[in-house]
């Protein structure tokens, strides 16, 4: 696991959107296609705004990218909650994408059925193969949670089904979810959490014992790919030196 610790939120999306930029460019020297989950929630927002401006707009190969989501809140397309709305608007919509290749999960029909049709997606392209996606992006939420992995939920401890929904009574809402062995079976996966208001939770994270019910982040172990942590210095603040 490798930390990336920068002065100020800024920065830690300028720092991220460059290393990206230079996986993308290094995965796609030996393959076709670049598959890349989407991470909701307020941090990436920055992110994607300087991915959809010069000079990573130009020296991204948008064409060769698939995109998908870790998680989706359950509420139509245009609520503004909506995680593909919100990357819609910041970066999807601003950089020449093919369309086919953007798979968001579905909120227009039951949660259940967006599940089995998502699972679907993904396995058409990834099969039973040991490697799943080849960049996840990932957020921290204050609780310790990631994806839609809250603290105490059933679905932290799921090992066989990639995707996953349940219902969310704190949000009165359904939410939508890539599962642990999926996200484990990527090649780089990506925290990115900014901010004092994480710095305690990103410390017990790291640090602490393992206490997945509690800190569902602690999940997020790749079994061949490699782990970031993009954080700020307010976030970092109570690591070990
Ligand atoms: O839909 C969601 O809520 C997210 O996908 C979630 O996992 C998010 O990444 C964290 O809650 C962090 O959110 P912030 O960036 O807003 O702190």
């Amino acid at each position: 696991m490798e930390i990336h610790i920068a002065a100020d939120a800024r920065q830690v999306s300028e720092e991220l959107a460059s290393w990206i930029t230079n996986c993308i460019q290094e995965v796609l020297k030996s393959q076709e296609r670049f598959t890349f989950v989407l991470s909701g929630g307020s941090t990436p927002k920055r992110l994607y705004d300087l991915l959809a401006a010069s000079p990573y707009k130009e020296e991204i190969p948008w064409e060769k990218l698939h995109f998908f989501w870790g998680d989706e809140r359950a509420v139509p397309f245009e609520d503004d909650r909506n995680n593909a709305k919100m990357c819609y608007d910041e970066l999807l919509n601003k950089v020449p994408v093919i369309a086919e290749n953007i798979h968001v999960m579905r909120t227009d029909i039951e949660p259940e059925e967006a599940v089995v049709e998502y699972e679907k997606v993904l396995k058409q392209y990834f099969g039973d193969s040991e490697t799943t996606f080849d960049f996840v992006l990932l957020g921290m939420g204050d609780d310790g949670h990631t994806l839609s992995l809250f603290p105490g939920t059933d679905v932290i401890h799921e090992t066989k089904g990639w995707v996953n929904t349940f219902f969310l009574a704190a949000q009165d809402m359904f939410r939508i979810t890539l599962t642990a062995p999926v996200v484990n079976a990527a090649k780089y996966v990506a925290f990115m959490a900014v901010g004092s208001g994480k710095a305690e939770t990103l410390k017990s994270v790291l640090g602490g014992e393992k206490n997945l019910d509690k800190f569902p982040s602690q999940i997020i172990e790749p079994v061949n790919g490699e782990l970031h942590w993009f954080v700020d210095e307010a976030a970092a603040a109570l690591l070990e030196k």
